[in-house]
């Protein structure tokens, strides 16, 4: 029986015009990842902030699991650029032990830049530092908003599936938001896709065969997700190159963590 994390019953936002999402119906377990997909403005932002509790609903309701420790992801990471902060001191803001900090930087790869200053790393680097501060809590439930934004292609390939070992080891829920179709095709569970209303959801082998996704993206963008589409079963670096001691591995000999993942 799977362990339910959070519902959307029916969910809409309004702000001053008409709504902005409008009856979601949604549910994230334990062990799913979800992918929020849409054009901009469609209200995917809005549909996470919901489910944080940090927007309040017009109608419906959200049920979560009673003390669900939830961790986010934000967009961006604002801070004061004349701040002076290190990565260790950003990551004890958490109030989380120094040893669980440690622990979770080295999780995403990013242990030894415990000295750096937050503000001189690499896009890549930063979103890293962002997972961990997210993991230290050791989450059930993980939120993401678009969790490689700024980070180059290989990097990108490499984010979303460290996203997928991380869901695989804690054994949580994923609800994550992104525009990189290709990617999240690869990296995902279920497939939402988002236009104030659900347009058409499922998982991603399907969805880009739905009328709706084609409205929404595209003939051209369907059916090059149609052919992209592959089981991954192989791990990356860092830099997003395929590594070795996967099973499968000379089944990608040729996948070098560019846009087909
Ligand atoms: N606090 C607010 N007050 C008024 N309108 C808002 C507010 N927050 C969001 N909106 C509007 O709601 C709509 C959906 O915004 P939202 O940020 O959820 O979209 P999105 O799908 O995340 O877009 P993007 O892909 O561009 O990030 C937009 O038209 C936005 O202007």
């Amino acid at each position: 029986m799977p362990e339910r994390l959070v519902t959307l019953n029916n969910v809409s936002v309004r702000f001053d015009g008409p709504p902005v999402i409008d009856g979601i119906n949604l549910t994230v377990n334990r062990g799913d990842i979800v992918t929020i997909i849409g054009p901009n403005g469609a209200g995917k932002t809005t549909l996470i902030k919901s489910v944080l509790g940090l927007q309040r609903v017009s109608s419906g309701n959200i049920w979560l699991k009673p003390g669900v420790r939830i961790g986010y992801v934000p967009q961006h990471l604002v801070l004061q650029p004349t701040l002076p902060l290190s990565v260790r001191r950003f990551m004890m803001l958490t109030g989380e032990a120094g040893d669980r900090c440690q622990q979770a930087l080295t999780r995403t790869g990013v242990g030894h830049l415990v000295d750096a200053s937050i503000h001189h790393l690499s896009g890549g680097e930063k979103q890293r530092v962002l997972i961990a501060r997210a993991l230290a809590r050791n989450p059930e439930l993980l939120v993401l908003d678009e969790p490689a934004q700024g980070v180059d292609i290989n990097g990108q390939a490499a984010l979303y599936e460290l996203i997928r070992s991380l869901r695989d080891e804690l054994h949580c829920g994923v609800i994550m938001i992104s525009h990189d179709l290709h990617l999240v095709m690869a990296a995902t569970d279920q497939v939402i896709c988002l236009n104030q209303h659900v347009c058409c959801s499922g998982r991603p082998e399907d969805i880009s065969a739905d009328p709706a996704f084609i409205e929404t993206f595209g003939q051209q963008v369907a059916e090059s997700l149609a052919v992209y589409h592959h089981h991954h079963n192989h791990q990356h670096n860092l830099h997003g190159d395929v590594v070795a001691g996967d099973a499968d591995h000379r089944q990608h000999e040729g996948c070098s963590g560019h846009g087909a993942h």
